[in-house]
């Protein structure tokens, strides 16, 4: 059967078509830039590459678009929509009903569109994904894959804030957790590398890319998790502060800034780009900090510097920690960062092998010495996979849904 997976973000919407149970990609590809004047298509199937640079002025444009490359002679991965036997939708707020991926009907319709009141950067974005898949392949299952549903298991003590509680009954402002789809897949690989069942495993995992959190994983479920009630809580990110103290906000709106301009600053101007001055993006810092840019270095200082913190709370929160995973465009290709993060570690019994690290990158691999008691393990991310797998396993496949 071949499943069709679609992550619509705010600009942008990736896709990739597989082959299940094989788990064989046959197609993939993104559409960004959507609403400006650059957008473009990039897609690849069978090892042949084509790009459409053409406007794409909204989300539904682009899906007609990837519909469109998908069954086009010659570089298309299908004859006909109809051999699409399930659509998976990455949706990143599920709240507190939904525990693991569901079958898309008007009440789990009418639940995302309520909960994009908690993720307005995401959520409005991932409905538009799933309308305009609906229209276009009607009579085609559409299942919705939630970042919150691994985090479901986040006992109270860890998900509560100390807000008055009052504001949990009537407005469910808790702790939620995102990126679930990626610690749930990255812990599951993380098992399988070491040997363990996926139940027995206690593993931290750090998932660094645009957005970044980490998750304190006690026998293969999330126990703990740095991202809030919006992901803009724990780690510092390309554009989002993470942690800090919220009577700063209070501070400025009585200097005048309104809560528009303050949402825009914390979300969008902080992180590595407000630190540094310079860019949003890890690469660009690295080089930056290699030439001089002290912003830029004082940037991956502070980045790191807010991993390592949460590393060693989550290893005081487990009893016990088998792996450290990094993952995401940063955990996966900066060894600097996982080298930053890990140094000096070795009474938590995390020790790096410099070599490893630095030669680690695109695959997984163990960068510890062979004594650690900790292995710090780099996993490519593949949220693609894990939705493709739960959308196939809910539409009749073989085994248990939510699982990798
Ligand atoms: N070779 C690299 N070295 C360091 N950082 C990298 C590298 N490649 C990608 N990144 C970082 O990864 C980020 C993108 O991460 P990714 O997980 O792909 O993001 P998302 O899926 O959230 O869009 C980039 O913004 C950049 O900071
Ligand atoms: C929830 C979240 O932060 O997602 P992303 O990293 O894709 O922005
Ligand atoms: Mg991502």
């Amino acid at each position: 059967m071949k499943v069709l997976v679609i992550n619509a973000g705010s600009s942008s919407i990736k896709y990739q078509l597989y082959d299940m149970p094989r788990a064989e990609v046959l197609a993939k590809g993104f559409v960004e830039r959507i609403g400006e004047p650059t957008s473009r298509l990039s897609h690849t199937c069978a090892g042949n590459s084509t790009t459409l640079e053409e406007a794409v002025p909204s989300h539904e444009t682009a899906m007609e678009l990837i519909l469109k490359v998908l069954v086009k002679p010659g570089e298309g991965a299908v004859a006909d929509l109809s051999e699409i036997g399930a659509v998976g939708h990455r949706v990143v707020h599920g709240g507190e009903e939904f525990t693991g991926s569901v079958k898309i009907d008007d009440r789990v319709l009418d639940s995302i569109e309520r909960f994009a009141e908690l993720a307005p950067l995401h959520n409005p974005h991932n409905l538009v994904g799933i309308r305009a898949a609906m229209r276009k392949l009607p009579g085609t299952a559409q299942v919705a894959c939630f970042d919150t549903a691994f985090h479901t298991s986040i006992p109270k003590v860890a998900h509560m804030y100390a807000l008055p509680f009052e504001l949990y009954e009537r407005h469910r402002v808790r702790r939620y957790g995102f990126h679930g789809t990626s610690h749930r897949y990255v812990a599951r690989r993380a098992a399988a590398m070491i040997g363990r069942d996926k139940h027995d495993l206690n593993a931290i995992t750090c998932h660094l890319g645009n957005g970044c959190s980490v998750a304190a994983v006690r026998k293969g479920r999330s126990v703990d998790t740095s991202m809030g009630f919006t992901p803009l809580e724990g780690l510092v990110m390309g554009t989002r502060a993470g942690d800090f103290d919220p009577a700063i906000l209070f501070y400025l709106a009585d200097k005048g800034y309104d809560l528009a301009t303050l949402n825009g600053l914390c979300n969008k101007k902080s992180g590595l780009l407000g630190i540094s001055g310079v860019s949003n993006d890890m690469r660009t810092l690295q080089k930056r900090a290699e030439e001089g840019n002290d912003r830029a270095a004082l940037a991956i200082e502070i980045f790191c510097y807010r991993v390592r913190k949460y590393v060693g709370a989550y290893s005081a929160v487990l009893d016990g920690v088998d792996a450290v995973v990094f993952t995401g465009g940063i955990g996966e290709n900066s060894s600097l960062v996982r080298e930053l993060v890990c140094r000096d570690m070795t009474h938590l019994g995390i020790a790096l092998d410099p070599k490893a690290n630095a030669e680690a990158g695109g695959r997984e691999s163990a960068v510890t010495v062979p004594d650690s008691r900790v292995q710090v393990l780099v996993i490519p991310t593949n949220e693609e996979q894990a939705i493709a797998r739960d959308a196939f396993e809910l539409v009749g496949g073989n085994g248990e849904p939510g699982t990798v």
